[in-house]
């Protein structure tokens, strides 16, 4: 079957956009797989399907996949390449809408300079609702964060927040994100047996009380130029450690995102860009 697709990126977190309300879809993990692939498809960190939503109240419904084929509850750069996506397209003539993930409903707003800011919902912070399996360790506690040992084998212990923002993350503080070794720790955290879900790893540096360097190893993705969902991850990790305050600007490789919070149990609004890179069509 051929495909129309829309190649988009935020910050660098580049993504596949197919709507799935004005053509047929059914494609599994290997077609996902293959689309993603950047020498046998498009090529893209994500693929994101646009579909209609059942619920009343919601306006969309917004599924994702990661490079690896695998489908997942939430993607904060994505949320905004949706919104940019659905009124490009005429799909809505509403600059906010809401839009119904795996994990939850949340609300994307174009705003009048482009720029796109999301209400994520709120953190979940217990460890068993990352998931992370904290059975028999001892957690340290820094302000109103606990920060957990993690076992790397050979490369040692890091210690890490736990944060789910729909989906996993596991937080580390580093000196210098350019000499962090993501490539190497990454995958061992991803894959680390204390999270039965995988987990997306954060390096964050401190550069002042409202600012960040980051860098995530994506579950399902690898390391990717920048991480919606990690930003916010990082930036309640941050606030609830007593490191950082809202408003925070998170500096990832491929861009410049904004995260505000106001705290325990409220939303983390995510600002950021969405930009369409080219269209097309695919034979898959
Ligand atoms: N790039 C994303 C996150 C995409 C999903 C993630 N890899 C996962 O498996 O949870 C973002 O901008 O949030």
């Amino acid at each position: 079957m051929k495909l129309k697709f829309t190649k988009m990126h935020g910050a660098g977190n580049d993504f596949v956009v197919i709507d799935a309300i004005n053509q047929q879809l059914d494609l599994g993990p290997e077609q996902w797989r293959r689309l993603a692939d950047r020498r046998f498809g498009v090529g893209a960190d994500q693929i994101l399907v646009v579909e209609k939503s059942g619920e009343p109240g919601v306006d969309f419904r917004y599924r994702i996949f990661n490079n690896d084929g695998g489908e997942v509850e939430q993607c904060g750069n994505g949320s905004r390449a949706f919104v940019r996506f659905v009124f490009d397209k005429g799909l809505t003539r509403e600059r906010s809408i809401r839009v119904q993930t795996m994990s939850g409903v949340i609300a994307p707003r174009l705003e009048a300079d482009g720029n796109i800011t999301v209400d994520m919902g709120a953190p979940r912070l217990e460890p068993a609702e990352v998931p992370f399996d904290s059975s028999g360790l001892a957690g340290q506690a820094q302000g109103r964060d606990t920060l957990w040992p993690l076992a790397l084998g050979a490369d040692g212990e890091v210690m890490v927040s736990v944060v789910s923002m729909g989906n996993p993350h596991a937080v580390q503080v580093v000196g210098d994100v350019d000499t962090a070794p993501v490539a190497e720790t990454g995958p061992l955290i991803e894959h680390h047996p204390r999270f039965p879900k995988r987990v997306n790893a954060g390096y964050m540096q401190l550069v002042d009380r409202h600012h960040i360097r980051l860098r995530v190893f994506e579950r399902g993705a690898g390391e990717t130029l920048a991480c919606g969902t990690g930003s916010c991850a990082a930036v309640v990790a941050g606030i609830r450690r007593g490191l950082l305050e809202s408003p925070v600007r998170v500096s990832a490789r491929g861009g410049e995102l904004s995260i505000a919070w106001a705290g325990e149990g409220e939303p983390v609004y995510l600002s950021g860009p969405a930009v369409t890179v080219f269209e097309g069509e695919i034979e898959i």
